[in-house]
């Protein structure tokens, strides 16, 4: 069965305040969607939604085709992942496997237990004496090893230290090689996770920025530097995100597409053109005020 995902002109509110605006987008099995936005853009409420914790106010979710919202069949195969709370969670790492062995068709044990040994999780201590740091590799060990269809995890390797994350990182991108589905990474460390996007949508205010490939988007992002003059001649009419200015030398950062013919020309004007990252365009998109949205696309 597919799993694929189509958000149709989703809307949330809570009472009256709107926090998600009209998105509509689909995700494809065997891609890595990563999700970013600032604080408060709305990251956990869509993942909340497409999870089937709540139903939207109004527009539809579909999973696979189907309503995912007290889906038995569809929900077994949507795994949400993220920092929970084990203060008062007595059990061990084999009780929460064996719960998953339950409920998850596609879980698996043995590489579990492979993981839980990378992490180095102690298997006989009760989760809420766990640190902080193992809770999180806990959480992404269960999101890895269920391989459900389609894989959330919303910001669940925060307490890792940095090591910790590499080895997550690996992981998703080897599980993906080997069990292709959906996977969506919801994160603030955009720098350190951007090479692990296929896709990237980003969350401005409630309102979907951007909906587009991984690759698309860092080729419509550069840095344009060179003579001051030069450079503001070259860039009237382009979609600006930042400016730098040492003395008579201007950088600055530009959103959209280079023509063939405009690479030519900044080489004939000596410009330098340098490539952006996501993390650089997204701090630059997303630091303008409410209700410019339009603008910036
Ligand atoms: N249960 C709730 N009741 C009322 N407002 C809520 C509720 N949950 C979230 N909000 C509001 O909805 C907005 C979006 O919150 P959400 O947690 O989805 O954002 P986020 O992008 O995940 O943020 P962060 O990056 O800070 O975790 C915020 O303004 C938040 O205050």
């Amino acid at each position: 069965m597919n799993f694929d995902v189509e958000v149709t002109n989703v809307s949330m509110n809570y009472k009256d305040f709107e926090v998600l605006k009209d998105l509509s987008f689909s995700l494809e099995q065997g891609l890595i969607y990563g999700l970013i936005g600032r604080n408060g853009a709305g990251k956990t409420t869509l993942l909340s939604l497409l999870s089937s914790f709540m139903e939207p106010s109004s527009g539809t979710i579909k999973i696979g085709g189907e309503d995912p919202f007290e889906n038995r069949k569809i929900m077994a195969n949507v795994s949400y992942i993220y920092e929970t709370d084990y203060s008062y969670e007595y059990e061990k790492v084999k009780d929460y496997f064996d719960f998953s062995e339950r409920y998850r068709p596609n879980f698996d044990r043995q590489y579990a237990m492979e993981l839980a040994t990378r992490f180095k999780l102690p298997l006989d201590k009760p989760i809420h004496k766990f640190s902080n740091g193992m809770q999180s590799a806990l959480n992404v060990t269960l999101g890895l090893a269920s391989r459900s269809m389609v894989t959330i995890f919303d910001e669940a390797y925060l307490s890792m230290d940095s090591p910790t994350r590499e080895v997550f990182y690996k992981e998703v991108l080897e599980e993906q090689a080997r069990y292709p589905r959906i996977m969506i990474l919801s994160t603030h460390l955009v720098s350190e996770m951007e090479y692990l996007f296929d896709h990237v949508l980003v969350l401005d205010s409630g309102y979907l920025l951007i909906d587009e490939p991984y690759d698309k988007i860092i080729s419509r992002g550069a840095s344009i530097t060179g003579d001051s003059s030069q450079v503001d001649e070259f860039v009237k009419g382009k979609n600006q995100l930042s400016t730098q200015q040492l003395g008579g030398t201007k950088s600055v950062m530009t959103y959209g597409e280079i023509s063939e013919s405009e690479y030519n020309l900044a080489e004939k004007l000596d410009l330098e053109i340098g490539p952006v990252s996501l993390h650089e365009l997204f701090i630059h998109l997303t630091n303008k005020e409410e209700g410019d949205h339009e603008s910036k696309r």
